[in-house]
């Protein structure tokens, strides 16, 4: 377990954070120049936090008052930067065994072939970075890190350099790195994509702060974090569990806590935990079920409250089942329907409305992190 509680000053910046984050994916997400990268560095001991504590696992890296502040090769602590960072005159083997054959003998508790096999880097061993492409280097960075047995991983945008295919290539390896060596991952990104594919819990920051942190479907569910996560308009997320798939028509199934929800087709096999964004535009509401109607989701649902968005436009926050949704409805709308907290009501989807990437897979453990 990581726990931070740190500030420090750089320029007219401060940053000051505290959270608790555990096992698998902790996404540090915020808006450019929040101090997402300063936190990481502060962690892996390439920045000195002014006073606070850093603490892996009851181990303390960092304790300003205590005078303690370990060398970065000294903390355990792997970072995986945003370029891979490779030195160009060794082969990948050399360059993948370059930190641990730093460690003592005892401590190489990583293997070699797993790491390799996992990252699916066997054939560019006997090769030198320059040739590889930018998927590859950083799966070798990535190999390189976690060879050097580390408590924690840091990745601080480690697709951002990389195009759209590429990104697609390395997202599953990074989602299995953290359930397969057991580490957990602090990992800084821009991307909600990316963050509903990776993460277990979201660490919101905002000017050098926390403004949220939890599991990621809870945190971007709720309507005060919408400017923060940069969405531009209010979403909820879901987790769901793939039932099953019509190719003939297109469409899969997803059970969720409401019911069952019919969403484009996804190529994944059935039992597969999902997670699914729908749009608070994309949710109509019906004071009753509608018959004769093309729409195919009709989720019975329970008003839970009725806020002004703008001057024209009502969010309206559902209960369905236990899960929260959220529906965007013209002033006019509410006008005619007058909704009211308790009042039952029919939530209206079209399945063409939910994109495919609108549903990623879920990482699939329990969530780990705590607020400091
Ligand atoms: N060495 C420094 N001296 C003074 N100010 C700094 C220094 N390093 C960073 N800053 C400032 O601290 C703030 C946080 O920067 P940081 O790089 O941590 O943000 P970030 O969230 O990682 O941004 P991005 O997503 O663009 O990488 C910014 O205002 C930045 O200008």
């Amino acid at each position: 377990m990581l726990e931070i509680d740190v500030r420090r000053r750089q320029g007219a910046f401060t940053l000051e954070m505290g959270f608790t984050a555990g096992s698998g994916v902790s996404a540090l997400f915020g808006r450019s120049g929040s101090g997402k990268t300063s936190l990481v560095n502060m962690v892996a001991g390439l920045a000195r936090p002014d006073r606070g504590r850093i603490v892996i696992d009851g181990r303390v890296l960092f304790d300003a008052a205590a005078g303690v502040d370990l060398p970065p090769e000294a903390r355990r602590v792997g970072y995986v930067f945003q370029e891979h960072r490779l030195f160009p005159h060794l082969s990948v083997r050399q360059n993948l065994c370059f930190g641990r054959d730093m460690l003592p003998a005892a401590e190489r508790t990583v293997s070699f072939d797993h790491v390799v096999a996992v990252l699916g880097i066997e054939p560019l061993l006997a090769r030198r970075p320059s040739g590889l492409s930018g998927g590859e280097k950083q799966r070798v960075a990535i190999g390189r890190a976690l060879l050097a047995a580390p408590r924690l991983l840091l990745m601080d945008e480690p697709l951002a350099s990389l195009d759209g295919g590429r990104k697609n290539e390395l997202l599953p390896f990074i989602a299995g790195l953290s359930r397969q060596f057991t580490i957990p991952i602090l990992y800084v990104s821009h991307s909600m994509d990316e963050v509903l594919r990776l993460a277990d819990t979201l660490v919101l920051v905002e000017d050098g702060r926390v403004a949220a942190i939890g599991p990621v479907e809870e945190v971007l569910s709720s309507p005060r974090h919408v400017g923060l996560t940069g969405q531009g308009d209010v979403g909820a997320v879901l987790a769901a569990t793939l039932l099953d798939s019509d190719p003939r028509f297109g469409i899969s199934r997803l059970g969720f806590a409401g019911g069952v929800l019919k969403v484009n087709l996804i190529d994944r096999p059935s039992g597969t935990p999902v997670r699914v964004r729908i749009h608070a535009h994309d949710i109509a509401i019906g004071r009753n079920p509608v018959g004769g109607l093309s729409v195919r989701n009709q989720l019975a649902a329970t008003v839970r409250s009725v806020s002004a968005f703008d001057d024209t436009q009502v969010d309206v926050m559902l209960d369905c089942g236990g899960a929260t949704l959220w529906s965007r409805i013209t002033g006019e709308a509410q006008a005619e329907l007058a909704l009211a907290p308790g009042q039952q009501v029919t939530a209206l989807i079209k399945t063409l409305t939910i994109a495919r990437g609108d549903v990623a897979d879920r990482p699939n453990r329990s969530s780990g992190a705590l607020p400091g």
